[in-house]
């Protein structure tokens, strides 16, 4: 039993959203025109070429950039207030684990930066290793795992501070595609368990159609929204859905919407 139903509360609404980054060689425009609402519950991909922003945006929401114009609320409060409460739990491309720390105590670094008893930071390292399926790896270093298991202690990490939100910025990209299917899979669980409203940036059309009840299919540089494509593929996802004609036929459309995006450059 997968997924669950989106309900209708706005947790990210972005309106004519712009960024445009000032570097010595001039005004990059990163985001142009951006007005996406995000309902709590839903998983969101941004797709879209190499460059087109989509990085960028999750960092808006994470308030590690800030728009130039327009204007972005998370959970009714700004990015930055939104940050304070720990609204999100960010997942980066690398795992980014510290190579001196045990799995536990990795996930366990931000429970100790927020003052956490050490009953409560065990009590949340034990859940959430065993929430994406890494319990008895406790005490092993991440050098003595594999590229996937780091990246799922990394996702445990963002889970420790009990976030309604994660963003996910290309979380498997670097693996290899096996691993990744795994992962999709996992991924989709956790999901339904925890309920949580995820933002996820790819570059894979089978992956985010895979994944996803929405699809934002951005054009290039300045980064704006081509379309949004529903994903209705219904809560039961196993891996050879991907070869179901309703499955192959979104993918159809956001192949179009990204090859149509280019072409109004
Ligand atoms: N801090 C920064 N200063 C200047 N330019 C930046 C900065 N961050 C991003 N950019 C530029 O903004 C544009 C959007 O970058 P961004 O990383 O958001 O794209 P992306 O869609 O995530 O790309 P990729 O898929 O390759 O990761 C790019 O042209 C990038 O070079």
């Amino acid at each position: 039993m997968l997924s669950p139903s989106p309900q209708s509360e706005t947790v990210i609404a972005a309106d004519n959203l712009d960024l445009v980054f000032q570097t010595n060689d001039g005004p990059v425009h990163a985001l142009s025109d951006i007005t996406l609402d995000i309902q709590k519950g839903e998983f969101v991909s941004l797709i879209g070429p190499s460059g087109c922003g989509k990085t960028t945006l999750l960092r808006v929401i994470a308030d590690l950039e800030h728009p130039t114009g327009g204007s972005i609320t998370v959970n009714g409060l700004t990015p930055h207030e939104a940050r304070l409460k720990r609204a999100y739990g960010y997942v980066f491309q690398a795992a980014a684990l510290f190579p001196w720390r045990t799995i536990s105590d990795n996930v366990a670094l931000p429970l100790e930066v927020m003052g956490l008893s050490k009953a409560e930071r065990n009590k949340r390292v034990a859940e959430n290793l065993e929430l994406v399926d890494l319990a008895g790896f406790e005490k092993k270093f991440p050098w003595q795992l594999s590229g996937g298991m780091q990246q799922r202690a990394s996702i445990a990490r963002a889970l420790a501070v009990q976030p309604d939100m994660l963003l996910m910025d290309e979380p498997f990209g670097a693996l290899d595609e096996i691993v990744r299917d795994h992962l999709n899979v996992q991924l989709l669980k956790l999901w339904a368990r925890t309920n949580k409203t995820i933002v996820f940036v790819t570059h894979s059309i089978p992956e985010a159609v895979y994944l996803s009840t929405r699809i934002v299919v951005m054009s290039p540089r300045p980064g704006r929204i081509h379309e949004i494509i529903d994903c209705d593929l219904g809560q039961d996802r196993p891996l050879d859905i991907r070869e179901d004609p309703r499955f192959l036929e979104i993918a159809h459309r956001v192949r179009e919407g990204l090859a149509a995006g280019h072409a109004y450059d």
